[in-house]
Parts: C-alpha cells; structure tokens; sequence
C-alpha cells in the first residue's frame, strides 16, 4: 500500500521497548483511546505458524521467527491508523528499524533495570530468550538491547506509570502534538 499521502495523525504508531515492558499492554489501551486497529506483531507471528512463540522458536528456530516479523512488519507499518506492538527483538532488523521509522510514529517504552527485574518471573515461561538464563545474563542484554531503541520518536518512561495511565498520557501527548501540526484540520 502507498502511503506517502500520510499526514502524521494518519500514521500508525510503533511501540518498540525491551520484552515485558509493557508493549503489548499499553499498545492495546492507547489504540482504544484512540479508536485505532491494534495489531501485536506477536500474535500475527502466532497465527501465521499456528503456535505460540516459544514452540515456534523451538520448531522453526528464531530465524524463521525474524523472517516472518520482518514481513508482517512490513506490511502493517504501511497501512494508517494501526497501533503496533511488536517484539522486543524486532529493532535488531536494520530495514524494520528503517520501515518503521519512515512510515510510523515510533515510540520506545523505556524502563529501568531495576524496575524491570521484578517482572522477570511473569515473563519467562512465554520469553525464549529469557527461559534458563541468568539474572546476569539477562541483565546484559537489557542493556545491549538498550542502543537498538535508541532510535525513536519519542520515549516514555514507564517505572512510575500503571499500564492504563501510560496510555492516556501517550494519548493525550499525541493528541496535543497534532493540534499543534495540524490546528485546523480533522
Ligand atoms: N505499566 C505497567 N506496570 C506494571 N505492570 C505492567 C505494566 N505494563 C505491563 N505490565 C505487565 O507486564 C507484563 C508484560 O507486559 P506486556 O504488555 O506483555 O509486555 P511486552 O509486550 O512489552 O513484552 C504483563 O503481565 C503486564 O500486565
Ligand atoms: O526481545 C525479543 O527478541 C522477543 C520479544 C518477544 O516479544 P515481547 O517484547 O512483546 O515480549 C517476542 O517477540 C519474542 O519472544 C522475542
Ligand atoms: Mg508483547
């Protein structure tokens, strides 16, 4: 789909961040705020293999998973008025990092280590990259991963936010910058 045309409240929004931060939480209460599609990357990842991801990684392997999150990426940045979750891996791939920041409002949801550490028993069982590692281990790709989402176009640090208070103020945020854009327009 082309989508040059696309005025910046047209363009979908890209939540990008760390696994657990909260993408998929809050990518889903912002695209009820704003009566946007919500689209988890991952789940799409699920449905196109028929296997929740842990099995998929174990099955097919995490190339093939990279593959296909790369094309649907691709497909959904293009097309307006999407909120997108997608993996916390997803960054890694230049040409989504490229696809996204191109077509998408790309927001990274940023949170201390510290913070982020006490999740770490939610998060295992269904994160294949955080099942049998060492707390220090872990703890360095939290922060290797950190330089990938350094390209953005804005941050939100989550910490001090319950998930459905960070999606008003990402909304409200949002809403704000498009009046100052666009004042007169729908
Ligand atoms: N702001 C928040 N405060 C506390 N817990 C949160 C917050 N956002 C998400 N969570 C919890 O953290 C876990 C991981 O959230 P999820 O949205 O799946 O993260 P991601 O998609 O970034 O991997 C879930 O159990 C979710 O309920
Ligand atoms: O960081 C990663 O490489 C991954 C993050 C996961 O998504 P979340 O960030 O939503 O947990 C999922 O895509 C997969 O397990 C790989
Ligand atoms: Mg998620």
């Amino acid at each position: 789909m082309r989508n040059f045309g696309l005025s910046i409240r047209e363009k979908s929004i890209v939540c990008i961040g760390f696994m657990g931060v909260g993408k998929t939480t809050v990518g889903k209460m912002l695209a009820r705020r704003l009566y946007r599609n919500f689209i988890d990357v991952d789940v799409e990842i699920e449905k196109e293999f028929s296997m929740p991801i842990p099995q998929i990684f174990e099955t097919y392997g995490e190339k093939a998973f990279r593959e296909k999150e790369k094309e649907l990426i691709r497909k959904f940045s293009q097309q307006p008025l999407n909120v997108i979750s997608v993996g916390g891996g997803a960054f890694l791939q230049e040409e989504i990092r490229e696809i996204c920041m191109t077509n998408c409002v790309v927001l990274f949801l940023d949170i201390t280590w510290e913070s982020w550490k006490e999740r770490i028993h939610i998060l295992s069982d269904s994160r294949p990259l955080l099942k049998g590692r060492s707390l220090e281990d872990i703890e360095r790709l939290f922060y290797e991963r950190q330089s990938i989402y350094s390209l953005n176009h804005s941050t939100l640090q989550v910490d001090n936010f319950q998930a459905e208070e960070a999606a008003e103020y990402i909304a409200d945020a949002l809403k704000l910058s498009w009046e100052i854009h666009a004042p007169h327009s729908n």
